[in-house]
């Protein structure tokens, strides 16, 4: 196993320029591939989740160009594949995942879906009992209820489908965008909670971006009519990611600042750009425009430690509240993160990663099935820790915010591709 060595750092600041949205990115690819017409694209993230979709998207016969200015152009294919036949391998990608298991299993072929051993442990069956309600036929290739999956030509009925959206809100994103190929008049019902709910909305703004509109009542009803088709809206462009943005915001917000990300701001349409109102709960100084944020630590503090602890539902915000358990650590207090039950079906059983490798650095942690509780060491954290990544990029980018406090070395680096190929070399640009 190859590591990184991150020497103590006590100071960050500077401006970064971020990497384009993974969850923009790659329900762009998808809708281009399934519209009418040629889209340019501009600002697409270039990492492993991306790859892992374009692949699968010229397989099935797209057309896809990259341009010398690194735009990318895709033919629609008017929501009919010419490739009828196919095996796809998709890597760890529920992005990718999700959306084409829905959208293959309305193309009238014969599919198998794989990915690497951590995705066949990722529930699917939600989505495939929603998909079968409306005549798609699906098989297990290997567990039932998980990836590898046999697809084979379905007999689509319009209707109603209900959907449970309690473990990933991917199955109802990966839904909605497949349904206008059907043709037909379509109600989803979420059959008791939704989580990670601004994933769905921001599934939504990218099919109205192709024209086409679904009208929703309190994100448990949708409906779409049975004319609307995908439309290439000719250029459109990836905003910034606003998870990864969340590391750099937290650097700022724990050791000086400011710390600025160019990309995102008041304009986004993620979720996780709510990230920042936790770090102003913690103390932190942020200031945003419309297409950047700053953060610096607080001015002042009644407390000994800069950062105060918070206690937070984070069911809104999955992604980016890795980040705030770290920032937790440099927290007078003890922070709990709340309602993040779906860490234990994602890229590795996140609490348990997370519980495991704070507990190196000297924090007291408590968890249970969807919680963590984090008290950080009373003295200094352990020097030289070595912590664990679990194959996921979030682990990785998050515990490299440990350096802020003490040397520590982070194991198999390279996971950072799956969403942010050169995150460590944009890190050391704060140290600068
Ligand atoms: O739809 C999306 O783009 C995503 C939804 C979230 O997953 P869940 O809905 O499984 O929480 C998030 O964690 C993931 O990184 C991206
Ligand atoms: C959960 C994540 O990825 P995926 O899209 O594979 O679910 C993530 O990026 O944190």
């Amino acid at each position: 196993m190859n590591w990184l060595d991150l020497p103590l750092i006590d100071k960050v600041h500077g401006v970064i320029r971020l990497p384009g949205s993974k969850s923009i990115s790659n329900r762009i690819l998808l809708l281009s591939a399934l519209a009418e017409g040629v889209t340019t694209i501009s600002g697409l993230l270039q990492s492993d989740d991306t790859s892992q979709m374009l692949a699968a998207l010229r397989t099935l016969g797209i057309s896809i160009q990259f341009s010398e200015d690194s735009n990318i152009e895709v033919t629609g294919c008017q929501g009919k594949f010419s490739v009828k036949e196919a095996r796809l391998f998709l890597g760890n990608a529920g992005t990718a995942f999700r959306p084409l298991t829905a959208v293959l299993a309305l193309m009238h072929g014969r599919y198998y879906l794989a990915g690497v051993p951590r995705m066949h442990e990722r529930p699917i069956d939600d989505l495939v009992n929603a998909l079968r309600q409306i005549g798609a036929n699906i098989d297990y290739a290997g567990q039932s209820g998980f990836p590898p999956l046999k697809i084979n030509p379905a007999n689509i009925q319009s209707g109603a489908v209900a959907i449970k959206g309690d473990i990933s809100s991917q199955f109802l994103s990966g839904l909605l965008m497949a349904l206008p190929l059907t043709g037909k008049p379509m109600v989803v019902t979420v059959d008791g909670l939704l989580i990670s709910q601004p994933y769905v909305a921001l599934t939504l703004q990218q099919m109205a971006r192709f024209g086409v509109h679904v009208e929703h009542e309190s994100w448990q009803h949708f409906s779409m009519t049975g004319e609307q088709v995908y439309h290439s809206p000719g250029n459109i462009w990836v905003e910034g990611d606003a998870s990864s943005a969340s590391y750099f915001l937290a650097a700022g917000a724990i050791a000086g600042g400011p710390v600025r990300v160019e990309g995102v701001g008041h304009t986004s349409q993620q979720g996780d750009i709510r990230f920042v109102d936790a770090l102003e709960k913690m103390g932190a100084c942020v200031k945003m425009g419309d297409d950047w944020i700053e953060c610096s630590s607080p001015r002042r503090s009644a407390v000994g430690k800069q950062l105060m602890a918070i206690d937070m539902d984070c069911n809104h915000i999955p992604d980016a509240a890795m980040t705030l358990a770290i920032t937790a650590m440099f927290a007078q207090g003890t922070t709990t993160l709340r309602n993040i039950g779906s860490w234990r079906v994602k890229e590795t059983d996140r609490i348990a990663a997370m519980s495991t490798e704070l507990s190196k650095l000297g924090a007291r942690i408590e968890s249970g099935e969807d919680f963590i509780r984090i008290t950080p060491p009373d003295g200094p954290f352990t020097a030289n820790a070595a912590i664990e990544t679990y194959d996921d990029h979030r682990m990785a980018m998050s515990f490299s915010l440990i350096s802020l406090a003490a040397p520590v070395r982070i194991l198999d680096p390279g996971c950072v591709a799956k969403t942010f190929p050169d995150y460590f070399e944009k890190f050391s640009i704060l140290t600068r």
